[in-house]
């Protein structure tokens, strides 16, 4: 008999919210609490919470579900809950009133209306193979989301095309922008599109000029029409930050080459904000973010561009797509080949096509072409020979919307991180391997895991860039030695993961501070944070204005010493490595204080009692690296291949360095991840209209 529900919890298999939340439903409508609907529920919800959308009910059907990742056999444990077959699943679901049909407001969504992943869309494909199961409420994110955006998918109207093209020369003067004589400008053609269309994606690796590319973008848009509101976003503090850099260092560039006039530059704004913080403090209601802008009160907003795309999780694009006025423009920035965001979607992968070829039909060339933006021949890779004969696209595909830049201006020939950043996402192992493992290219190198033990030099590197920090004049030098290097891994728990990374960090870190000193760093009076310990939040809190995946540092405010203690019994002290501070020696130090750089650079200051949720971020997991960068990056992974070391993971981990990785991996577990690709259950992408294909190779960079 195969396990209830209960004891799958019990046992680990199954998150106690998905079981809580089928319980719930089973009951509400009278349903078995081990039957169908249970059964359906708790799979979409722990489906919803790894990531997945909805269910492909085809890709599950027949299988053994909950499987038990851990047991010997790899995970095709026998003694989970079977699903049930296709058509049976099907019945039994359409006979409950909770699950409703597209469009209806009920737990469950049932959707028969599109192809399916799991069988190709194939046209004999059985009756129901395309269904797909949804959480009510993620059915109506995503198809809010495909409205939205299927709506700025014509091209922009009200264009002085002459102006355009003369906008173009100038900012992008062939000398200057395009690389190799035969390669297109893709930046000049980013901007033609991102110009010609409402709606507009520029997808690139770190480097490629996205940011540059969008300065002039909203230069030429100013040109057309001086009066455009601009806003710009990013879905973290850190990424506005850097974003408000990159757009002022892009103006200040283009005043140098005189591409545009100084009345024009002076109207492109420079301050970005978070999505949060643009939509309006929010609050929690009903375990969901609610924000003051939505569609009944929308942003004041001409065009809106938005950095680190691929971070935006499907609820908070629909939240941002609701309250963006269906009048104005939405240029997006990201790079499609990284992690998708840590809630559930892949939106950025969605919409550019899940790794597909990005081709332009007729309509689109002869748009470029107009505008002087395109070659006469675009080579195949932006022009398919099977649109070539296809009627002028009356229907704009979303590959329109598509600009991908190629070329990394930051990581030259001789750059191993752009090599091995290129080889991971050609899904190219074996050259990732050479790449790491040979001495020609100095800023990558592996280190070889013992066989169950983290190399012992991951702490080394660590303490080596982490103990400079606790001398730093103040907070803000701090921040600026704990920006310049980080401990990235895949995994949260275990002997490889940022647990474990961080309680074995902060231990070496104040044993060598106290036998340097003779006393401890200042400590907090909680949860043994210490003065020096970089700090990231996990939850958002609106009225502190601190958001999920914010870094900070804590300082003792008159960076204060105090007697060596005995090391903590408390459990959670205990695994930080930090001893638990007793009250009165804590007093008697400096009181620490949290310091977080705010989006405009400027540092904020709070007490630690106004912490909301955190982690100690020494180490942190690549997705929560995402939107940072920083000079050196250690990437621990587990010596063993692991389902979470996936591609995505491995090329957003390398790519979050500028000078330097160093990768800890077992061979057999790099060849392994370059190969293992993330697939999140979605039906964005056909909403979109791209074909139903699975996702293949990664965009192919070109450099210099
Ligand atoms: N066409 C170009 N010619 C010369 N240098 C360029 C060009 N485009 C970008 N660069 C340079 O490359 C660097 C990276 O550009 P930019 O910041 O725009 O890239 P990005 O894709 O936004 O990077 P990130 O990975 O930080 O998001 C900058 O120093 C910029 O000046």
């Amino acid at each position: 008999m195969s396990p209830s529900l209960h004891a799958l919890m019990e046992a680990g298999r199954l998150p106690p919210l998905a079981y809580y939340f089928a319980d719930f439903v089973a009951r509400g409508c009278g349903q078995a609490p081990d039957g169908v609907f249970a059964l359906s529920a708790a799979l979409v919800s722990a489906r919803n919470l790894e990531g997945d959308v909805c269910i492909d009910l085809a890709a599950h059907a027949g299988r053994v579900l909950f499987a038990d990742d851990s047991a010997a056999d790899g995970g095709d444990n026998a003694d989970g809950p079977v699903a049930p077959a296709l058509s049976d699943w099907l019945a039994a679901l359409r006979d409950c009133p909770w699950v409703g049909a597209p469009g209806e407001q009920a737990p469950l969504i049932l959707d028969c209306g599109g192809p399916s992943a799991a069988d190709g869309g194939s046209a004999d494909a059985p009756a129901g193979s395309s269904c797909r199961l949804y959480l009510g409420k993620y059915w109506h994110f995503e198809a809010a989301v495909a409205a939205a955006l299927l709506g700025r998918m014509q091209p922009a109207a009200d264009l002085d095309p002459e102006r355009l093209a003369d906008g173009l020369a100038r900012l992008f003067p062939a000398a200057v922008s395009a690389g190799a004589p035969a390669e297109p400008d893709w930046q000049r053609i980013a901007a033609a599109i991102a110009v010609t269309r409402r709606f507009a994606v520029i997808s690139g690796g770190p480097g490629t000029g996205k940011t540059t590319t969008v300065v002039k973008v909203l230069a030429l848009l100013l040109e057309q029409a001086p009066d455009l509101r601009i806003a710009l976003a990013a879905p973290t503090g850190k990424a506005a930050a850097r974003l408000t850099e990159s757009i002022g260092g892009g103006k200040r560039r283009i005043a140098a080459d005189g591409g545009t006039a100084e009345s024009v530059l002076s109207r492109i704004p420079e301050q970005a904000r978070t999505i949060h913080r643009l939509l309006g403090f929010g609050r929690r209601g009903a375990g969901e973010d609610l924000f003051q802008h939505d569609a009944d009160d929308p942003l004041s907003v001409d065009c809106l561009v938005v950095d680190e795309a691929s971070m935006i999780d499907l609820p908070l694009m629909a939240r941002l797509l609701a309250a963006l006025p269906a009048s104005a423009r939405l240029v997006l920035l990201g790079d499609r080949d990284q992690l998708a965001s840590v809630e559930a979607g892949n939106v950025l992968g969605d919409i550019t096509g899940r790794g597909q070829p990005v081709r332009y039909g007729p309509a689109q060339r002869a748009l470029l072409a107009r505008v002087g933006a395109a070659p006469a021949a675009l080579p195949a890779a932006a022009a398919s020979s099977d649109d070539d004969g296809a009627p002028a696209a009356s229907t704009p595909t979303p590959a329109a919307a598509v600009a991908l830049l190629r070329r990394s201006w930051r990581f030259g020939a001789d750059s191993g991180i752009g090599a091995l950043a290129r080889a991971v996402n050609a899904g190219d192992g074996a050259t990732a391997l050479a790449l790491l493992d040979d001495d020609a290219h100095a800023d990558v190198t592996r280190l070889v895991p013992p066989a169950d033990d983290l190399h012992p030099a991951c702490i080394d590197w660590a303490v080596a860039r982490f103990a400079p920090v606790l001398d730093a004049e103040g907070p803000e030098a701090a921040l600026a030695v704990l920006e310049r290097a980080r401990v990235l891994a895949a995994l949260h728990r275990g002997p490889y993961g940022v647990e474990a990374l961080n309680a074995r960090i902060a231990e070496r870190l104040f044993a060598e501070y106290r036998a340097a000193r003779g006393a401890a760093p200042s400590a907090g009076d909680r949860d043994g944070l210490h003065h020096g310990m970089p700090v990231m939040i996990t939850a958002n809190d609106y009225e502190v204005g601190l958001y999920n995946g914010d870094v900070g540092v804590l300082w003792a405010e008159a960076a204060g010493l105090r007697e060596p203690q005995a090391p903590s019994a408390d459990p959670v002290l205990r695994g930080s490595g930090i001893p638990a501070p007793d009250a009165a020696a804590a007093s008697g130090t400096g009181r620490l204080r949290a310091h977080f750089r705010a989006a405009d650079g400027s540092l904020r200051t709070l007490s630690v009692r106004q912490l909301p949720p955190h982690v100690c971020a020494y180490a942190l997991t690549v997705h929560k690296s995402q939107g940072s960068e920083f000079d050196e990056v250690l990437l621990v992974l587990p010596p063993e291949p692991h389902p979470l070391a996936t591609r995505e993971l491995l090329y957003t981990g390398v790519t979050r360095a500028r000078k330097q990785v160093t990768v800890h991996t077992g061979a057999d577990a790099l060849r392994q991840a370059s190969t293992t690709r993330v697939q999140r259950a979605s039906a964005l992408a056909e909403r979109l209209g791209w074909p139903v294909k699975p996702s293949n190779t990664g965009t192919v960079y070109l450099f210099d």
